[in-house]
């Protein structure tokens, strides 16, 4: 469960009591979600009940980065776009600090999440992918990506003699740690602000409609393919047997396509793309893997899911994209 700040119900209420959103009903913390500690809120407020999500920002959040994501949520949500707006205290500010950490009030976005999609569902995704990156094209801020590729590659080495710990395979379908993806890296394709961890668990539906994208706090400047390599991988693979599923990869495609055309340039790079989308979701399930304890209570993520789907791409090549 990923809530590694624990916070009486008192000071739940004492914390709200900064904003105009009523007084604290209940406060439940969720259990998913592995990088920062979460609960879901209610109020009470003119007889009439709200809903928030609270958020402590642990160790992977720092502070300063803090008014990027949150700016961030508010531009979209200005724009129509389904990303729960900020919520502000009486002092208007965005950000508080709980217990030294940074942390933020955050609208409540009904729906639920889903594993794996109907086509109807992927290419709702791929069209809520493109909006996104139409939507922050006149975004003032800019974010370096804390976790590039050479990064990647670099946390993968520090822990490249332990991976057999892991599975044996790791070192198998991994020998360089992704060191030879920056030999074909793409340069010059359209950049702008990605999302960047665009998974199941961060789209919300309700009856096939996407009703909340969330989670932005690894959004930066990049690549806008790579973050469509990135939804890519996450969404069009099996979670338990990790098979690809072609027509959940061709929807996504086409429901993004559908709002905002590829380059020939940006097409063709995506089995790159899609490697290092992998390397980077490898990178740092490894590094989770060896600070988390097996029986503890954040469940580790399995690095092999993301190690076979970066195979997958390295052989299939423009074939796990062909639509
Ligand atoms: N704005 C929101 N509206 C509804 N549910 C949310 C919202 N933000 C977070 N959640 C819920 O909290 C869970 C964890 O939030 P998330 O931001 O993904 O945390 P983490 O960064 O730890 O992955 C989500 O899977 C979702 O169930
Ligand atoms: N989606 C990433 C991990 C990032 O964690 P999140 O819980 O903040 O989405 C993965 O699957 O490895």
């Amino acid at each position: 469960m990923a809530v590694y700040t624990h916070l009486s119900s008192s000071e739940i209420a004492e914390i709200l009591s900064a904003y105009d959103v009523g007084s604290l009903r209940s406060a439940k913390g969720i259990a998913e979600g592995v990088s920062n500690s979460n609960w879901l809120v209610e109020t009470v407020q003119d007889n009439a009940a709200r809903h928030f999500i609270l958020t402590v920002f642990e160790a992977r959040t720092e502070a300063e980065e803090l008014p990027f994501f949150l700016s961030l949520l508010d531009h979209l949500s200005a724009r129509g776009q389904p990303v729960p707006r900020t919520i502000h205290t009486r002092d208007d500010a965005r950000m508080i600090t709980i217990r030294g950490k940074p942390a933020a009030l955050i609208e409540f976005l009904p729906g639920i999440s889903i594993d794996e999609p109907s086509p109807i569902e992927a290419g709702a995704v791929g069209s809520a992918l493109a909006g996104l990156h139409r939507a922050t094209g006149d975004f003032p801020g800019t974010r370096r990506s804390s976790l590039p590729l050479r990064t990647c590659i670099e946390m993968l080495r520090a822990h490249a003699d332990r991976f057999d710990e892991i599975d044996p395979e790791l070192s198998r379908l991994l020998p360089d740690c992704g060191a030879s993806l920056l030999r074909d890296w793409p340069s010059g394709l359209p950049e702008g602000i990605i999302h960047a961890d665009l998974f199941p668990d961060n789209v919300l539906f309700v009856n096939g409609a996407v009703t909340g994208l969330i989670d932005f706090y690894f959004a930066c400047t990049g690549m806008l393919a790579f973050d469509l390599a990135v939804t890519h991988a996450a969404w069009s693979f099996t979670a338990k047997e990790n098979a690809f599923r072609p027509q959940i990869g061709t929807a996504l495609m086409q429901g993004y396509e559908a709002s905002r055309a590829l380059s020939p340039a940006e097409r063709q790079a995506l089995p790159i793309l899609a490697q290092a989308a992998c390397l980077r979701f490898v990178a740092t399930r490894v590094e989770d893997w060896f600070a988390t304890p097996a029986d503890g209570l954040v469940r580790r993520k399995d690095p092999m899911q993301f190690v076979r789907r970066l195979a997958f791409y390295r052989e299939q090549g423009e074939a796990a994209f062909r639509t």
